[in-house]
């Protein structure tokens, strides 16, 4: 089934270019429109109710929740006609899943608690840094339990973990160094690094990745014209 997919956000965001890189990967044509955070637009709230990018535009109607959304595509795009981004097998399938939510529930999005210092200029307090380490910590241990990277991160195949991981993974650590002062990705055994490289590789990851690049730069021009 070929459907017209737009992709709604912008490419500094890490769930944006993990629906971007499955888009790609499956082959999926779609087109993007920059859509901003925290719009109060009644359009773009019908479309995702809490403002948070991405979510897409089907033939259908709206979707958001990155992981909703990768679902949507690999059910609506399966194999043999497109790559599929998941084993056949249920359990397995679940598997891919597990670590798909571990990586954005247990990882990501503690780290995330980081990010207005980090990235944004901004201060996290002393409390919140103490609990965002504390559990990093423990929910790296978690991570490694359930992480293969032989070589894939989910195992001997590329799968949407690979599109979480790769997008993610070096947000968690990078964050954890600049207001930590330890990457706790790397102090816990998780070579990240050559992971990212390696997926890196990738064609449709280097497209993804100039992408970011572009906006950066933009946005990076538009600070320094104050
Ligand atoms: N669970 C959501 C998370 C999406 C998310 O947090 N997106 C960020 C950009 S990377 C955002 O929209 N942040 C603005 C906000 O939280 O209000 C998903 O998987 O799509």
């Amino acid at each position: 089934m070929t459907t017209p997919i737009t992709l709604c956000g912008f490419s500094l965001s890490n769930y944006y270019n993990k629906v971007k890189f499955v888009l790609l990967e499956k082959g999926i044509p779609f087109t993007e429109e920059t859509v901003m955070t925290h719009s109060h637009e009644e359009a773009v709230l019908d479309c995702t109710p809490l403002g948070k990018v991405p979510f897409i535009r089907t033939p259908q109607g709206a979707l958001c929740e990155s992981q909703v959304i990768v679902d949507y595509l690999e059910a609506t795009h399966p194999a043999p006609d497109y790559p599929a981004l998941i084993p056949a097998d249920p359990y397995q399938a679940a598997k891919v899943r597990e670590l798909v939510q571990f990586i954005d529930l247990h990882l990501e999005l503690v780290a995330r608690e980081l990010y207005p210092q980090a990235f944004f200029g901004g201060q996290v307090s002393e409390g919140t840094q103490k609990r965002a380490r504390k559990l990093l910590t423990a929910n790296i241990e978690g991570f490694k339990r359930l992480a293969r990277f032989a070589p894939y991160v989910a195992g001997d195949s590329f799968t949407m973990a690979d599109c979480a991981a790769w997008v993610s993974l070096p947000l968690v650590a990078q964050a954890s160094k600049l207001v930590l002062g330890e990457d706790l990705l790397a102090a816990g055994g998780v070579d990240w690094k050559s992971y990212a490289k390696f997926i890196g590789e990738r064609p449709h990851a280097q497209k993804v990745a100039a992408d970011r690049k572009v906006d950066q730069e933009r946005i990076a021009a538009l600070r320094a014209q104050g």
